[in-house]
């Protein structure tokens, strides 16, 4: 039985104490700071968590913000970041008061970051800000692959992968939180399975503009039922891009067709908040007009990343190699139509 504290009450971090605690393990969940409202409303519902419509096992510990560094204070074994990207620094300000030397850090979140003007993963960005704050000796994996929130809270069979370059980190996690429907490979791969589950959210985007995207003078009935040709297309597409992006920042061409890269894309691309963004993109929306106006507060972490990694990119790659990737940075960044040069 570990003590895991998972920061971040969004539809993520809380269905991931759904395996946690299936394996007897105590689990607490903490809202942001700006998440007390949603804790009183989960604590006061039977830990019926809105966004995802069910209700969290009852061992669950929900709590507010202001106990987190009391909790922090205890022992604690594993800390999870169920953070979105744009909350990765406001995440180490937190563990940072009182994290001890190589406390297991889970990172759910899918997202890069530029610093000093070159692109590093998340997991780097963390040991960096750690460093900085003191902490020199820190023990970060990545889960990342195929999992739509809400299934893996109604317990749908799913499958991912847990990253760390010190294989023995991540048997170690498999022990503390796989399950019968929450089935999880390992990698030494951390940066190629960081990377393909960051950039997987800019395809998905891509492949969500199918409809849009089919053929432009033919009428939307005809492009909603015959798009499939172009998805398949842009599928395709899209991993040859993955993989030459993943080879190109330095991680492993085989990691892009596992489930951080190919799995992830298909799920995201099917049912996911990035490809609802991509049908607004490939209708011929503004990406800024269409988060307003259709997804307001909803997070699409492919065009954060965009906004995070495009110059960079930009700069960094040809765009004859990246045709995909560099039409959806300039759509995202440059709040231009999508197009594609195909
Ligand atoms: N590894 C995996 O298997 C999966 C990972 N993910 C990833 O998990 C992450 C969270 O996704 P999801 O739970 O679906 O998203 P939600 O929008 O449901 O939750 C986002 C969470 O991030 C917090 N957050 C957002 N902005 C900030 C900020 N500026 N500072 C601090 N906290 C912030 C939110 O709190 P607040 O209310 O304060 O904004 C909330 O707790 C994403 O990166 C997503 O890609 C998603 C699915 C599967
Ligand atoms: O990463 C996810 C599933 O693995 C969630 O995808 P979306 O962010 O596109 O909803």
């Amino acid at each position: 039985m570990k003590k895991i504290i998972i920061i971040g009450a969004g539809a993520m971090g809380s269905a991931f104490a759904v395996p946690c605690l299936e394996n007897q393990n105590e689990v607490t969940l903490v809202g942001t700071h700006l998440e007390d409202d949603l804790i009183n409303n989960i604590k006061s519902n039977n830990n019926l968590h809105p966004a995802l419509n069910i209700e969290l096992p009852s061992k669950l510990k929900v709590e507010k913000f202001e106990k987190l560094q009391s909790i922090f204070e205890g022992e604690v074994d594993i800390i999870v970041a169920g953070v979105s990207s744009v909350g990765i620094e406001w995440f180490v300000n937190q563990i940072s008061k009182n994290y001890k030397k190589n406390t297991p850090i889970i990172l759910l979140t899918k997202g890069l970051a530029i610093e000093d003007n070159e692109l590093i993963t998340l997991s780097d960005k963390i040991k960096k800000l750690l460093k900085e704050k003191g902490h020199g000796e820190v023990n970060i994996s990545a889960i990342k692959g195929p999992c739509l929130a809400a299934g893996l809270a109604y317990k749908m069979r799913t499958g991912t992968v847990i990253a760390n370059p010190d294989i023995k980190e991540t048997e170690k996690l498999k022990k503390i939180i796989s399950t019968n429907y929450y089935s999880t490979e390992v990698s030494d791969d951390l940066t190629g399975i960081e990377l393909s589950g960051a950039i997987k959210n800019i395809y998905s985007m891509l492949i969500g503009a199918s409809e849009g995207l089919s053929n432009s003078n033919a009428p939307k009935e005809i492009q909603s039922k015959y798009y499939l040709n172009t998805s398949a297309s842009l599928i395709h597409r899209s991993i040859s891009e993955m993989v030459e992006f993943v080879s190109f920042y330095g991680g492993r061409a085989d990691t892009v067709y596992g489930l951080a890269g190919l799995g992830d894309l298909y799920v995201s691309a099917i049912g996911g908040r990035n490809s609802l963004m991509g049908k607004y993109l490939g209708e011929g929306y503004l990406y800024k007009d269409a988060k307003e106006k259709f997804m307001k507060n909803i997070t699409v972490e492919g065009a954060q990343l965009a906004l995070e990694i495009g110059p960079k990119i930009l700069q960094d790659l040809n765009s004859k190699h990246f045709p995909l990737m560099f039409s959806m940075l300039n759509t995202i960044c440059e709040n231009k139509k999508l197009e594609i040069q195909w």
